[in-house]
């Protein structure tokens, strides 16, 4: 296996110094080390980041993978400084047994740029009738701890109190998509004055507000822990802010494009913008950047969802909910917290890789870059700006919302566990 020496990085944008990577670990950190036969890698100018964690990404294996595919998938997690994902469970099949969340690991495994967590169904077949084996899943190599129907919300209250309590039986999580159902139907946009003049059907903020409220109630009452998927509206930031502050165990995460887009963008008549939840509008985009910024919001997650050309390529209403996400977050994040000062490098390492390590219960993940520590690491430059382009993308998928679009930052390397996946800019 290679040595990798990386000379003058800013762990976590601090001095410069240089780092060994040695048989999978940081071997030594300190000033003008050397080691024989190691390949040097030049960090001028690069921030070193902990390998980032994300909690919510859609691989589509098995089933669709003709939009994106595990090997795919990983390696548009690489290519965006990732090395490790939650593969949620809405696939065909579903992963809602042992089987499948083994398949979905073994994948991962297989093809080695990224660790592959699979999540598990809360619901068999995510029906919403009939909670799932999730302490078969548990139990099974692929160790599940996060449990989610993500694309559809568990609304049957008295499911979602079982599933609660379930969990705590090996410290899982479930991660609510937090969807009203009666209050969403054939909703298409952010409901408000532009849905009016849209003549797209409005989707409330109360939808998703009403769901986390009981969802956190719940979870206090249970005793259980409980994870918000996609925060998309100030409402939900403050409900998230208020039941942490009286001691319930929730955690809740925003994804990059609800921290920069807004429901504006519907205007536009694009697909390419329709997204669950949808895009909100600019005082909800400020209210999850101050969330993030204060720790209300724990992490950033992605939720890459791909989607093959057709199933976009059409008008709204008939349209698929989601976009890509995995290559622009860290850019994204730069844009809307660091450069703004809402965020320093530490910050973003907490929140795109410590916690959702923590929430996942991943050992060897989200680790600090420090001597002895697995060499999960992204090289990243913060200075340089690029035109995103969807044909370069590694994603099977082209439904990003940024095509275009000039971002600042680049993942010039990503490292898990001493192996580079990417390297130069380049997949390895
Ligand atoms: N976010 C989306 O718009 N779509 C997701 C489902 C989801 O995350 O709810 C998908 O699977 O495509
Ligand atoms: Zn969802
Ligand atoms: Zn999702």
């Amino acid at each position: 296996m290679t040595t990798y020496l990386i000379q003058n990085a800013a762990i976590l944008g601090g001095a410069p110094t240089d780092l060994l990577l040695r048989d999978g670990v940081v071997a030594e950190i300190g000033d003008g080390l050397s080691a024989d036969g190691a390949e040097v890698v030049d960090g001028s100018g690069l921030v070193a980041l902990p390998g980032l964690v994300d909690l919510h990404t859609h691989l589509r294996e098995p089933g669709r993978e003709d939009a994106e595919t595990v090997l795919t998938g990983t390696q548009a997690a690489a290519m965006g400084g990732f090395t490790a994902v939650h593969a949620m469970a809405n696939t065909e099949p579903v992963a809602d047994t042992a089987g499948v969340v083994e398949q979905v690991w073994r994948l991962g495994r297989e093809g080695g740029y990224c660790d592959v967590h699979p999540v598990g169904a809360v619901t068999v077949g995510l029906g919403g009738q009939q909670l799932a084996e999730l302490g078969a899943m548990a139990d099974s190599a692929a160790r599940v701890r996060v449990f989610s129907d993500d694309g559809h919300c568990v609304d049957d209250a008295v499911l979602m109190r079982r599933a609660l309590e379930y969990v705590k039986a090996f410290d899982g999580v479930v991660a609510q998509h937090a969807q009203e159902p009666r209050l969403t139907e054939g909703a298409q946009m952010n409901e408000g004055e532009l849905s009016g003049r849209l003549g797209l059907t409005g989707w409330p903020a109360v939808a998703e507000e009403a769901i986390i409220a009981r969802d956190c109630l719940l979870a206090a009452h249970v005793g259980s822990r409980l994870h918000v998927c996609h925060v998309s509206t100030a409402g939900s930031v403050e409900i998230v802010r208020d039941a942490k502050r009286k001691g319930v165990d929730v955690t809740a995460e925003a994804c990059p494009h609800h921290l920069l887009l807004t429901d504006e963008l519907a205007t536009t008549y694009d697909p390419i913008y329709k997204v669950n939840p949808p895009l909100r509008s600019r005082e909800d985009v400020e209210a999850l950047r101050a969330g993030l910024a204060d720790g209300t919001i724990d992490v950033v997650a992605t939720d890459h969802a791909p989607h093959p050309h057709e199933d976009k390529d059409c008008e709204w209403a008939a349209a698929a909910f989601g976009m890509l996400g995995l290559e622009t977050a860290l850019s994204i994040v730069q844009e809307t917290m660091v450069d703004p000062g809402l965020l320093d490098w530490a910050g973003v390492a907490e929140r795109m890789s410590a916690t959702p390590a923590r929430i996942g219960r991943l050992a060897g993940q989200g680790r600090p870059i420090a001597v002895g520590e697995p060499a999960n690491v992204v090289l990243y430059d913060p200075s340089v700006r690029r035109t995103v382009e969807p044909g370069e993308s590694a994603s099977l998928s082209r439904n990003t919302p940024y095509a275009g679009m000039e971002l600042p930052g680049r993942v010039v390397a990503t490292f898990l566990r001493g192996r580079a996946t990417v390297l130069d800019g380049k997949l390895t």
